[in-house]
């Protein structure tokens, strides 16, 4: 299926590297685009059946679900499905394809980033949506009832087949026995996740992936280790039951033992519980510290601490998450709802006036919460939303309908926080469509439903469906201040063109008042990352500067911690391929800590500046010897983005700098 330019790139790569999917992103590079030296890597040869991590967070991929034969039955927002379609839809029913069917279906596709994917099409009637949809269906997922409980690794090493296969991720136990077909890498991959604790498989190759979101209807429970005593919970050499099959503990894991081991020592057992009822109205008062920490570590594992899952109060499955807090503040024409969800909590979210309701929806870490507010007077859109990134503040902004002073705002309803059950989808109106380089477009989206705030370094996805087949590319929205445009609430999207490519030549041809569908969001970086950094580094390639401009931003107007340095390694192939070049130039001359070195491996006799592509040498005539070498304290960070083979590349040579793994965050495309 060589028929866009992002197949071409794959076939071209496919000999050297076989990787995985995007998560944050923007649009893919062609192989000579992006300054990249292009390596051959034993660990991603062309048998090799795909490890790393593509996706995440950075520019990224498309999901081409391109067969004729292999339609995804999801709903396209941009084509009716014919009669027939809806009717094979509805009678196709979601069994498990054999191994030959499946077989018979991989197609590698490509990614945003230019990389050969292992992904491969599914079955009709096995899109995304159609899983959702199954997830919505009120059948039990679980095969349990959908009763929670403990799972030990002996029971789950059972559950290893195809018609009954369970899975461990991050201390939680999914049944995946349903999603097999739904799985975008195809069964027999998954199943090589089946009856193991299979968090370092997962993370391996596609650690972006939003499980939790994808299995929450799955959950069987939390893995728990049958050791009886904590010091022996990671004792590789002690005789524990755990099953052959079951991976030690990662570092991560030893790390999370300890700190899930210090919260549980200081959690006060004096708590205010929050009530079984869906819905309450509270007077919330602000959640504790300790609060904070639970919900930042609500994904982790809770059977790795005997002390932690004791009490159930104190697992993760049992995390009471406050709901939100509220302040409200107002002129005679506006209302603004301000909601706090934590500094660093880099919340994404949404808000909507529905039936003369203010709706307001914030999710961090993976927990929705809600806050309705039934006004005291008429609200009118259009909605503004604002992050301060530092705070983790939200504000809402609304115009009243008559210019009047209110006595309060109105009645308030805080929703109990629940888990993110699955990636939002927004219909979006084109507002404008800007050239912003020979070959690249700034498309700014206006959500119809009302302002979306994706979380700083997260990304989303654009579906077209594009000759009966889905197309689906992740872009990190560009945040305000890089493009000028009048509405702050809108999402910018830095789009590349590629003639031959599968969706940039329809989404770059897309007119002022049309529409296009986004999902997410999407990603794995985590703001309080920052938290104590000085010095930032960005090495970034092509469009793999998306991701970069919200932390540069957010970098450098912090107060809290002053950013000493923030410097950006730009790789590109020309001088008119530099996207927000002017910008760039502009802080410079205002903000002396941030400094721009631009790379070219194409450039013009008449470049004065650096050449070729991401090598140690170049890192160290740009950046000196040592500043990348982390002390012990380390309060330098350094983010890459661009194709796969740079994102590698570039990841050992900052390792090679002695720079350590929770000082660098790759999004991979
Ligand atoms: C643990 C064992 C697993 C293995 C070995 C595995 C393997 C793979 C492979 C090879 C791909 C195609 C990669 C690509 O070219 O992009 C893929 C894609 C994918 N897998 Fe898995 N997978 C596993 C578990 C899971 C789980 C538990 C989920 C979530 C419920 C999941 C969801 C996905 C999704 C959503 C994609 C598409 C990725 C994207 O679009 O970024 N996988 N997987």
């Amino acid at each position: 299926m060589a028929d866009s330019e992002d197949d071409q790139v794959n076939s071209t790569r496919t000999s050297q590297f076989s990787i995985t999917l995007p998560t944050v992103l923007c649009t893919p590079e062609p192989p000579d685009d992006d300054g990249v030296l292009l390596k051959t890597n034993s660990f991603l040869s062309s048998e090799s059946k795909l490890s790393l991590p593509s996706n995440l967070g950075t520019p990224t991929s498309p999901l081409r679900l391109s067969s004729p034969l292999s339609l995804p039955t999801s709903p396209s927002p941009f084509m009716k499905s014919s009669p027939q379609t809806e009717a094979r839809r509805s009678s196709e029913s979601p069994q498990l394809p054999t191994s030959n069917q499946q077989n018979a279906k991989l197609i590698n596709t490509g990614s945003a980033t230019g990389n050969p994917r292992n992904k491969c099409a599914l079955q009709p009637g096995h899109s995304l949506m159609d899983w959702i949809r199954l997830g919505n269906s009120g059948k039990d997922l679980t095969g349990v009832g959908g009763r929670i409980r403990p799972v030990t690794p002996q029971e789950l090493a059972t559950h290893n087949s195809e018609s009954d296969a369970w899975l461990a991720i991050r201390g939680r136990v999914y049944n995946i026995t349903h999603y097999l077909p739904y799985h975008p890498g195809g069964p027999e991959e998954l199943m090589k996740g089946a009856g193991i604790d299979a968090t370092q498989l997962f993370d391996k190759v596609h650690p972006w992936v939003n499980f939790d979101s994808l299995l929450a209807k799955c959950v069987v429970g939390p893995l728990r280790f049958n050791i009886p005593d904590s010091d022996e919970l990671f004792d590789t050499s002690s005789s524990s039951p755990k099953s052959d099959r079951l991976r030690e503990p990662s570092k991560t894991q030893e790390l999370v033992r300890k700190s899930m081991e210090n919260l549980a020592n200081c959690i006060t057992p004096v708590r205010k519980k929050i009530t079984s009822r869906s819905e309450e109205n509270v007077k919330s008062s602000p959640p504790s510290k300790i609060m904070q920490s639970l919900i930042q570590s609500s994904d982790l594992p809770v059977s790795i601490s005997r002390r932690a899952a004791a009490s159930p109060t104190k697992s993760a499955e049992k995390v009471d998450v406050p709901p939100l807090r509220y302040d409200w503040i107002q002129t005679s024409t506006k209302l603004t709802i301000s909601v706090y969800t934590g500094a660093l909590a880099n919340p994404g979210g949404c808000a909507r006036i529905t039936e003369g309701i203010l709706l307001i929806e914030v999710a961090t870490n993976g927990w929705l919460r809600t806050l309705k507010l039934l006004p005291e007077a008429e609200l009118e859109e259009p909605l503004q939303l604002r992050v301060y990134a530092e705070s983790g503040k939200i504000d809402v902004i609304a115009q009243k309908a008559d210019a009047h002073l209110w006595k309060g705002c109105g009645e308030v309803t805080l929703g109990v926080a629940t888990r993110v059950a699955s990636p939002r989808t927004v219909e979006c109106r084109v507002v404008t469509s800007d050239v912003v380089t020979h070959d690249s477009v700034m498309l700014t989206v206006s959500p119809r439903s009302g302002p979306v705030v994706v979380p700083l370094g997260h990304h989303i996805r654009v579906h077209m469906k594009v000759a009966g087949s889905e197309c689906i590319r992740s872009y990190t929205p560009v945040g305000e201040g890089w493009f000028p445009h009048e509405d702050a609430s809108a999402l910018r999207l830095a789009v590349k063109k590629y003639p031959n490519g599968c969706l940039s030549p329809h989404l770059t041809a897309l007119k002022v008042g049309e529409t296009v569908t986004l999902s997410g969001p999407y990603g794995s970086f985590q703001l309080n990352k920052l938290k104590a950094v000085k010095k930032i580094y960005f090495l970034a390639a092509g469009t793999g500067i998306t991701p970069m401009l919200g932390l540069l931003n957010f970098m450098l107007s912090r107060s809290n911690l002053r950013c000493e340095r923030a410097h950006l390694i730009f790789f590109n192939k020309t001088v008119d391929d530099i996207l927000f070049k002017e910008n760039f130039e502009e802080i410079c001359k205002e903000d002396n800590r941030f400094v721009v070195t631009h790379v070219l491996s194409d450039a013009k006799s008449s470049w004065t500046g650096h050449r070729g592509r991401i090598n140690l040498d170049l890192l160290h005539q740009i950046l000196g010897k040592d500043p990348l070498k982390c002390g012990d304290q380390c309060t330098h960070f350094a983010c890459i983005c661009g194709p796969m083979e740079f994102t590698q590349t570039g990841l050992q040579l900052l390792k090679k700098c002695s720079m350590k793994d929770e000082c660098i965050h790759a999004f991979m495309g």
